[in-house]
């Protein structure tokens, strides 16, 4: 049994290294999560793997069952969760490619199920939520890519929007003045999902392109956002490699 979980993401459907135990289907009372969870080793410690947008990549942001997917590690014991993120760059030190760990969020997706407090026998909760991501977590995370030796970012907010389409420059200025430095789809409300769980939780955003009007070019193609994804993901591997051994 192991107690820390990795949630991949766009990139990362498959965790290349991880020797498997076995694969485990969960249903939930929320539903049923992206896929099956693979428990297995990586680099020496046991944890458990989950692709966000499930095993073929064919769930978009919008419709992941977050509910499920937390609700179904935190039910095999999971206290710890390392979600891995693809984002767009918005602040000029996010440059493709390189790594980030955030450690605030701001919230612009709409209509997604992102509770558990709900419903005739829930107690009305208000969970606190000033540090979204946890600080040890982090801490360790930033440590690792340190001693691999990464230039990541160790800061940033992330705004999650509701996708599946990308932004207009002017949402993504919009994002600028408010204070995000990273876009993404999925930050939420994985991370607010988690902190009901009680769970810990913290993401490594992998920067696959510069968001919508911040790059020199015109558009974002998806060739450009594979690219720096496959660089990226190379340095996440490296960071997890490093991470395994301080959790
Ligand atoms: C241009 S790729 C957009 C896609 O990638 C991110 O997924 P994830 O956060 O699961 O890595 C982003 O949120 C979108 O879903
Ligand atoms: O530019 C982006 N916007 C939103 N989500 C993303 N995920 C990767 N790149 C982006």
């Amino acid at each position: 049994m192991t107690n820390v979980a990795i949630i991949g993401g766009t990139g990362l459907t498959r965790l290349s290294g991880l020797e498997i135990i076995h694969r485990e289907v969960i249903h939930t009372p929320y539903g049923e999560p992206s896929g099956p969870v693979t428990h297995g080793h990586l680099f020496g410690r046991e944890i458990a793997f989950i692709p966000r947008h499930g095993p073929g990549h064919t769930i978009p942001p919008h419709q992941v069952n977050y509910r499920a997917n937390l609700w179904a590690l935190q039910h095999i014991g999971i206290t710890r969760v390392i979600a891995v993120a693809a984002v767009g760059g918005i602040t000029p030190e996010m440059k493709p490619a390189r790594l980030a760990i955030p450690d605030q969020i701001i919230d612009y997706t709409w209509s997604r199920a992102h509770t558990y407090f709900e419903g005739s026998l829930s107690q009305v909760t208000h969970v606190d939520f000033t540090e979204p991501y946890d600080r040890a977590l982090r801490s360790a995370m930033i440590a690792a890519c340190d001693s691999a030796k990464l230039g990541q970012m160790n800061n940033g907010t992330y705004g999650a929007t509701q996708g599946p389409r990308l932004e207009s420059r002017a949402e993504i200025d919009r994002m600028s003045r408010d204070g995000c430095d990273l876009v993404g789809m999925t930050g939420m409300p994985e991370a607010g999902l988690a902190r009901e769980l009680e769970l810990a939780y913290a993401t490594c955003a992998v920067v696959a392109n510069w968001a919508a009007g911040r790059g020199p070019d015109a558009t974002i193609t998806m060739e450009e956002v594979g690219r720096n994804l496959d660089a990226g993901m190379s340095d996440v591997a490296r960071m997890l490699e490093a991470l395994m051994p301080l959790l």
